[in-house]
């Protein structure tokens, strides 16, 4: 078992897990996935058509990626909007330490970004659905909140600091 854990970039759509989640795995020197490359086409479809998921769509998705996680008990990272704290729970109970990093921001900050991206299948409209949905990290959850105002190096730099063994924010509940 290795001592890093299973880093699980998470927020709302456009808060930058993948920009973010990306170079963090090239840090860390881990694995990486994309979580939205687990969802069924209907999930994808349907958020596509405008409408947010529901619980029903997410479970079968989230017991994907945790099946991913259970597969890399040496550390990875993987996005996931892990909006809920019961699908963080889902996540937390594949075996294998996980580690959460949230992408946290003002929400006309992050409908820009989403505003000026190209190319992605989420319309920028799903957005107060997001926050409808979204469940802040617990005290007893393990994992660190970061604003999105910072730059994505500024951000991976935070993460791996807090996650270097003694800093005290590594794995275990804060
Ligand atoms: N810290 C940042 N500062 C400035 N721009 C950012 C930052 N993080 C991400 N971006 C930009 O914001 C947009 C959304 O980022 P990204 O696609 O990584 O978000 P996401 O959370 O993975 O989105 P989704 O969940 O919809 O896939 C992109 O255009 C990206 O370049
Ligand atoms: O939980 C959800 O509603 C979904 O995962 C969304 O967050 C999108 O998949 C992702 O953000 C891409 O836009």
């Amino acid at each position: 078992m290795g001592t890093t854990p299973v880093v699980v970039v998470m927020g709302v759509s456009g808060s930058g897990k993948s920009t973010v989640g990306t170079l963090l795995a090239d840090r860390l020197g881990v694995p990486y996935a994309e979580g939205d490359d687990f969802h069924p086409p209907a999930n994808v479809a349907k958020m596509a058509a405008g409408h947010a998921l529901d619980d029903e769509d997410r479970w079968p998705w989230l017991r994907s990626i945790a099946a991913w996680i259970h597969d890399h008990p040496s550390g990875a990272v993987v996005t996931c909007s892990a909006l809920k704290r019961g699908y963080r729970d889902l996540l937390r109970g594949a075996g294998v330490p996980v580690w959460f990093l949230h992408l946290s921001g003002d929400p006309e900050l992050i409908r820009a970004r989403v505003a000026a991206r190209t190319g992605h299948f989420m319309p920028p409209e799903l957005l107060g659905s997001q926050y409808a949905a979204l469940e802040p990290l617990g005290a007893d959850e393990p994992g660190l909140t970061v604003d999105v105002a910072h730059t994505p190096q500024d951000i991976v730099a935070a993460a791996t600091a807090a996650l270097t063994p003694g800093s005290g924010q590594e794995g275990a509940p804060r």
